[in-house]
């Protein structure tokens, strides 16, 4: 949400003013008496980019946040430093104001997905949030990329424009991924039938190998990707299956036959993992309605790359309750799992990437299943 403000006529301006003061010391029936008059909740000061809803939040008084939600404040304004009142309330510890701004910002998302359908583009993107080419999955696909040594010592690929594809400090968290999808899965011990979506770096798939799985599909676009695989021999590795191309291509019609037909008994995957790149949320939520045609429906497990609004607490919590929410729209149950990942913030990670993705203590972690019926 930008925080430049339109011009506005004087009377409109004054009434904008007054509500922002009201906002941070005056009674709830000021406040209503401004709204009536109606007030703009949308504007925000020039000096700190305060909107009404930072300053009351500022304030700790939740019934003020609530007041201001109902009026239609905008959940996801940021001020000059980047903070939604979302953050203001939480480095205050007023976890009830805190609630009511997530809870509104799910609510306004999952309207906007309802009214647009697929083609809606929130606020929240996977590890990239312009339109260069990490913002447009056909323009990176047709990017040059380069594998590199980062200042942390760690492996990473960065696409033409410098940004992070896959980075070694996510490997703790890849490890967790394929630990929390396969401990409790009845053929843990080995054979079950694993469907990866997105090699980059190869870290989950190494990983996933690990646990001798009977089937082990990489569904993977890009060229450059796909001939590293050949170069490294992963395709030769037991089990492993590369389908080329995009994921959306690969479950439609028959080739989605052939996706799954590499499955038990052509049952579906055990075990299903998607971290892909320069996709957004409504990609996402693409891949999830295709899930129950190919998640195996008794014990399957799916997770995925929770990097959702990964720059903000407040629209990475309201990312990952959009997901739970469509998640359960397709019948499946999710599970988070807190993961610390300190690593991410050291300042040697981001060195000579261009944007950094990740700005949060802590990974919220997806577990989800079908629903049994
Ligand atoms: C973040 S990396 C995956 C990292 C991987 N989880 C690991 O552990 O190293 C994303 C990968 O998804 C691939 N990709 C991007 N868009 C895709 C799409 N639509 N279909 C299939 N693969 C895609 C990229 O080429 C890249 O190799």
């Amino acid at each position: 949400m930008s925080t430049a403000a339109p011009d506005l006529p004087p009377e409109a301006l004054e009434l904008a003013q007054a509500l922002l003061h009201a906002s941070s010391t005056e009674p709830s029936f000021t406040i209503a008496a401004l709204l009536e008059r109606h007030a703009p909740t949308w504007y925000q000061d020039e000096d700190l980019g305060f909107s009404c809803l930072h300053h009351a939040a500022e304030r700790r008084e939740p019934a003020i946040v609530r007041q201001l939600l109902r009026a239609g404040a905008v959940w996801n304004a940021v001020d000059h430093w980047g903070r939604t009142a979302g953050e203001v309330a939480l480095s205050l510890g007023d976890k009830e104001s805190w609630e009511a701004i997530r809870n509104e910002g799910v609510r306004s998302e999952m309207l906007h997905h309802a009214l647009k359908g697929d083609a809606g583009n929130g606020v929240v993107t996977l590890r990239a949030e312009d339109s260069s080419s990490a913002g447009d999955n056909l323009a990176f696909l047709a990017s040059e990329l380069t594998w590199e040594t980062g200042a942390d010592g760690r492996e990473r690929v960065l696409d033409a424009d410098g940004n992070g594809v896959m980075m070694g400090w996510e490997e703790p968290l890849m490890r967790e991924h394929v630990r929390l999808m396969t401990a409790d899965h009845p053929k843990a011990g080995g054979g079950m039938s694993i469907l990866n979506v997105g090699y980059g770096l190869g870290i989950v798939d190494r990983l996933f190998q690990s646990t001798s799985p009977a089937s082990h599909t990489i569904i993977e676009a890009h060229p450059q990707v796909l001939k590293h695989i050949r170069d490294t021999g992963v395709d030769k590795l037991p089990g492993v299956r590369i389908l080329e191309g995009r994921w959306q291509d690969w479950v439609v019609g028959d080739k989605l036959g052939e996706l799954i037909a590499g499955t038990e008994d052509a049952m579906g995957f055990d075990a299903i993992f998607v971290d892909t790149f320069a996709e957004g949320y409504e990609d996402l939520k693409a891949f999830f309605e295709v899930l129950p045609d190919i998640l195996e429906a008794e014990a399957g497990v799916f997770s995925f790359w929770n990097g959702l609004g990964a720059t903000n607490p407040t629209i990475y919590a309201v990312s990952s309750s959009l997901a739970e929410l469509h998640l359960d729209d397709v019948g499946l149950d999710t599970v988070w799992h807190d993961v610390a990942i300190p690593e991410s913030l050291a300042s040697e990670v981001w060195k000579g990437v261009r944007r950094r993705y990740w700005e949060l203590p802590g990974y919220k972690l997806p577990v989800s299943k079908m629903r049994l019926m």
